[in-house]
């Protein structure tokens, strides 16, 4: 039985963004007891969601933020998902990254978010990632015992191309920080995850910022995690809180028996090519 335990923490985002490490740190000491294989924060989870913070709070890899988060793992004993925060490389851009490690604390991948958020919607949401981030060129898998996961950023998950190479590498769950807004979280959110999830019978986790009201960009919340039938398992409101959820990974290799959809693919008549490594 290869069940997993997951915990999705759907916290505040402030501008002090120490406290917002800290932050998650206060939720993991409280679900310690819990022992999560796996703990997934959301997206910018230390950086208020506003195109003009991302250079400001970025840091480079290995930075204050990437420290504690190392520590946070290694302390628990879990893999932790680091929600996103933006990266400096080098060179001086600055990428929307997701760091993962593993229950030693040590870094076993990074997702730069491939797909910028760049959209415009009459009467609603609008944001341009681009004007202050470059995005990564990779999709990201990682190993643990319990197989292969995924990992991509918001945004990413519209492109079903992109959890189709994760799953194509063997992929069994795929974790997503991420934050939708209000005008596209109701309409999309749950379709989303519900979609990826039966496209490629695979669990789907997502975790959002807490919905603040007052900031500059209003998260949808409703943290999910939704399974290979396409099911919503689990799911908040918009409020602060912690979806703590079990993977039962037997399951999803029913479902992909039963339902054969993986199997069924024409791969003589289309494929996915991977252009990057
Ligand atoms: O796809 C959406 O509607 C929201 C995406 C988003 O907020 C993001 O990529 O940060």
């Amino acid at each position: 039985m290869a069940k997993i335990k997951v915990a999705a923490i759907q916290m505040p985002t402030v501008t002090d963004k120490m406290q917002n490490v800290r932050t998650a740190g206060i939720y993991l000491e409280k679900i310690k007891d819990e022992k999560p294989d796996f703990v997934i924060l959301p997206e910018m989870f230390c950086c208020p969601y506003q195109t003009q913070n991302f250079p400001v709070y970025a840091e480079e890899e290995g930075g204050p933020v990437w420290q504690q988060l190392s520590e946070y793992a290694k302390q628990y004993g879990i893999y932790l998902i680091g929600g996103s925060m933006p990266e400096k490389d080098a060179e001086g851009k600055v990428y929307n990254t997701s760091y993962i490690f593993d229950r030693q604390g040590k870094q076993i991948g990074k997702h730069r978010k491939v797909h910028l958020f760049d959209i415009d919607v009459t009467g609603g949401q609008t944001f341009k990632e681009s004007d202050t981030l470059t995005a990564g060129d990779h999709d990201t898998v990682f190993d643990t015992e319990f197989g292969r996961m995924g990992v991509m950023l918001c945004f990413d998950i519209r492109f079903p191309e992109l959890a189709r190479m994760m799953v194509n590498d063997g992929a069994k769950a795929i974790f997503v920080p991420a934050a939708f807004n209000m005008t596209t979280g109701p309409a999309h959110w749950e379709l989303s995850f519900r979609t990826r999830a039966l496209d490629n019978q695979i669990y789907m986790i997502g975790c959002a910022p807490m919905r603040d009201e007052s900031a500059g960009y209003i998260s949808w919340g409703h943290s999910i995690v939704t399974d290979p039938w396409g099911r919503v398992i689990d799911m908040l409101d918009e409020k602060e809180g912690v979806l703590l959820t079990e993977l039962d990974l037997d399951y999803e290799e029913q479902v992909r028996e039963e339902l054969p959809l993986l199997k069924s693919r024409r791969k003589d008549m289309y494929r996915l090519e991977k252009l990057c490594k």
